[in-house]
């Protein structure tokens, strides 16, 4: 029988070319054609399923989880997939795992802080799988405060060896991915004493469980730290808590790039900045903020479609209802979602060109960038997770009542998101480290050191604070120029009275402690700036493909104004716009929501999804929504018979009882 497309009225309308676009989303024809075919692979094979995720027991749930990963690497192993592929792989399994935490944080850190002779020691064990490694740096006592960790890893020269200790109960590791019950090794952050004298914290590579039989190692007390957050979702993870009673270890397993322990106990600093050992941190921002195009495209696409098939109310004469997305209401919450999806994409591209960069200079012994990176991946991972987080929570309100059954496969999205927030450090920690870069940048202003990167318009500071917005008319928000100068002269100025604020105080530190508050919202606007800046900048280069460029362009006009808007409390306080200049930015949003109405499903059909990724009925690509949430509510366990189970041991003495009375 032939498939009936219920969204094929909106696909007829489309005014621009979705493969190439499609194009555009994966960052080349050839990323797209890995990623399409991966994709396939894992929807076609049955281990891969993730239907009955959200019903399972955590025991059921974990046991997939090793099947789904041990299954990935045998596929590995056989289609002898590049890295690309394989990172492919984990994204469309869709399952978060140990093998994330080993391949994203316990291998680049090896490589980032690792000596090159450690380096050809560890890695091709852990290229091979045969040994798994995690990143275990929080304690229970302390996460942010990276520098307030406890673990004690002392010296012991008679035997030259490094003896591991957790001296209090706050000083146990909580939280490590993979650590509960896989990792056979852990990357441990613990204070180096070296002869009495405390180094801070440093990086070691420890072997946890036996490679014969996976028990614990004599001296380590390990498990898991318990359920999370919603059905299904992180709780494929086993997140750990780990104790050391006295643990040795040789002194090569300090990871030695960054400072060294002699055999003699000498502490040794090199040239590497300290910093260097927080570096996997860098790294993992870096990728974050791709992962969370992602995550906001999923959600985008699904209430995309779902608000097509959706009619409620508007009927004339019989005739059929209005789509909910045809609501303006609707469009002015969905529309910069997909803006916001589309916009962290192409900042996501920038950043990992910016990471690319910084590591390489870093192979040089340049650090000259590194304060610039460490700003923008810790600002860009809170701006864009903060606001995918919100986004998919609005995506599950966009789709009314059904957005809320875990078969809309938006709750399960929500809850293995959010934490996203919190890990790789708290999103507000984060910002307060970009804004601690910003006004270390306006201090410097007039010193002669100029503003490079991200911060260059700080340079034109004085410009800044005092330049009018030349808008008269709605479409000259549309000018890249007049949209860039009013984000530019909003952060500076809120930079600069943050800093003039603070040199009010008698201290830094008591300033920085009473205007917080301030200060991240200045960070916010940086990171605003940022990506706006660099929508258009992507806008600068040749994109084929028909209608292309111009639905990019509108979605980048949406993302802009949309923050203007949502934000115009700024702009107008610091007075960057007036407020007829605010009310025209809602005059141009909405004829850039009529100007991408008719495209919303083609420029969601371009992420390419397919529907075993999406994992949602309410998104299917068919949008054929109705018949398959009625056959998919029989499969629920509870439907397996028709009187519950229980109905003899409570329903009906009640009803019995109620008898009785009623009688009385
Ligand atoms: C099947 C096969 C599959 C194959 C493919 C798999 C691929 C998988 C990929 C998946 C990838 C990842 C999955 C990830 C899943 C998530 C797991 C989550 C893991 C974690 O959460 S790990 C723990 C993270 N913890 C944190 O982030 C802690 C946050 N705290 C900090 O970072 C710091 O403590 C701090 C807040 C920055 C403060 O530190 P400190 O007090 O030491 O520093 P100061 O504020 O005094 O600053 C001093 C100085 O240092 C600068 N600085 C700080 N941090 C950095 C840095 N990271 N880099 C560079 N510089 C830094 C700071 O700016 C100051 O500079 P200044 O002196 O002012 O010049
Ligand atoms: C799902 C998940 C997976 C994780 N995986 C790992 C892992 O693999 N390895 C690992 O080592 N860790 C991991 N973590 C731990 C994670 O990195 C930390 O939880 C995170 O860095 C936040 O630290 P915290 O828990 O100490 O929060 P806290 O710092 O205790 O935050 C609590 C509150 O205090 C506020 N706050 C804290 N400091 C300040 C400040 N200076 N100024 C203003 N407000 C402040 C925060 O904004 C927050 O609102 C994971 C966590 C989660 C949730």
């Amino acid at each position: 029988m032939e498939e009936i497309d219920h969204l094929g009225h909106e696909r007829s309308k489309i005014e621009f070319d979705v493969e190439a676009m499609k194009i555009v989303w994966a960052g080349s024809q050839r990323a797209l054609e890995v990623s399409d075919r991966i994709s396939r692979l894992v929807a076609s094979d049955p281990i891969f399923r993730k239907d009955d995720r959200t019903i399972l027991s955590r025991k059921e749930l974990f046991n997939t989880t090793l099947r789904k990963s041990a299954h990935a690497w045998k596929r590995i192993i056989e289609l002898r997939l590049t890295e690309e592929e394989a990172s492919r792989l984990r994204f469309y399994i869709d399952q978060p795992a140990f093998m994330d935490l080993h391949w994203g944080m316990f291998i680049p850190a090896i490589k980032g802080q690792g000596t090159e002779e450690q380096q050809k020691k560890w890695l091709p064990l852990a290229y091979k799988m045969q040994i798994i490694g995690c990143y275990a740096q929080t304690e229970l006592g302390h996460g942010s405060n990276v520098q307030g960790l406890e673990t004690t890893a002392t010296f012991d020269p008679k035997t030259d060896e490094f003896i591991l200790h957790s001296p209090t109960l706050t000083s146990s590791k909580w939280w490590p991915g993979g650590l509960g019950k896989a990792s056979t090794h852990a990357l441990i952050y613990s204070r180096l004493i070296t002869d009495g004298q405390d180094h801070g914290v440093h990086g070691f590579i420890v072997q946890l469980r036996s490679l014969d039989d996976h028990l614990p190692l004599p001296g380590i007390t390990i498990g898991d730290i318990g359920i999370k957050f919603g059905n299904g979702a992180y709780n494929s993870m086993d997140n750990g808590v780990l104790r050391f009673d006295h643990v040795r270890i040789p002194r090569d397993q300090m990871l030695m790039r960054v400072s060294q322990v002699t055999r003699e106990g000498k502490y040794l600093q090199s040239d590497v900045p300290r910093q260097l050992v927080y570096g996997t941190m860098v790294y993992v921002r870096q990728t974050i903020v791709s992962d969370a195009s992602c995550a906001l495209s999923r959600a985008v696409c699904i209430a995309t479609r779902y608000s097509a098939v959706r009619r409620q109310f508007g009927s004339q004469d019989g005739g059929p209802e209005t789509q909910v997305i045809d609501y303006k209401t609707q469009q002015n919450r969905l529309f910069p979602l997909l803006a916001s999806a589309y916009a962290y994409r192409f900042v996501g591209e920038w950043l990992k060109w910016l990471y690319t960069d910084v590591t390489q200079r870093l192979q040089a012994n340049d650090f000259s960038t590194l304060p610039e990176a460490h700003a923008c991946t810790a600002g860009l991972k809170s701006l864009t997770t903060s606001a995918t987080a919100d986004g998919i929570e609005e995506c599950r309100k966009l789709c009314g009542g059904h957005g809320y059954l875990c078969s809309s496969g938006l709750p399960e999205l929500f809850a293995v998101y959010i934490p996203a927030c919190t890990y790789e450090g708290d999103n507000i920690v984060l910002l307060l480290q970009v804004s601690r870069f910003l006004m270390k940048t306006v201090s410097q202003l007039g010193s002669g050191i100029k503003p490079v990167g991200t911060t260059a318009y700080m340079g034109q500071v004085e410009h800044l604070m005092q330049c009018h917005c030349d808008v008269q008319r709605a479409e000259d928000w549309l000018k890249p120029s007049v949209i860039l100068a009013a984000f530019q002269a909003r952060a500076a100025r809120m930079s600069v009275a943050c800093a003039q604020n603070l040199s009010k105080f008698s201290s830094q530190e008591e300033g920085f402690a009473e205007l917080s508050a301030d200060l991240v919202e200045a960070a916010v606007a940086h990171c605003q700036l940022i990506v706006v800046t660099k929508y258009i900048e992507k806008l600068q280069q040749a994109i084929p493909g028909k209608g292309v460029k111009e639905q990019l362009a509108a979605l980048c006009n949406i993302y802009a104004l949309s923050l203007i808007h949502k934000h115009q409390g700024d702009f107008l306080a610091n007075g960057c716009i007036t407020p007829k200049q605010a009310s025209l930015v809602n005059w141009q949003l909405r004829s850039l929501y009529a100007q991408v109405r008719p495209n919303v499903i083609g420029l969601v059909d371009a992420f390419n999804y397919t529907d075993h990724y999406l994992g949602s009925i309410l998104g299917r690509y068919d949008g054929n929504v109705y018949p398959k949430l009625y056959e998919e509510a029989w499969k629920d366990p509870l439907n397996d018979s028709v009187v519950p189970d229980g109905y003899h041991e409570f329903i009906r003495p009640m009803l019995k009882q109620q008898l009785r009375t009623a009688r009385l």
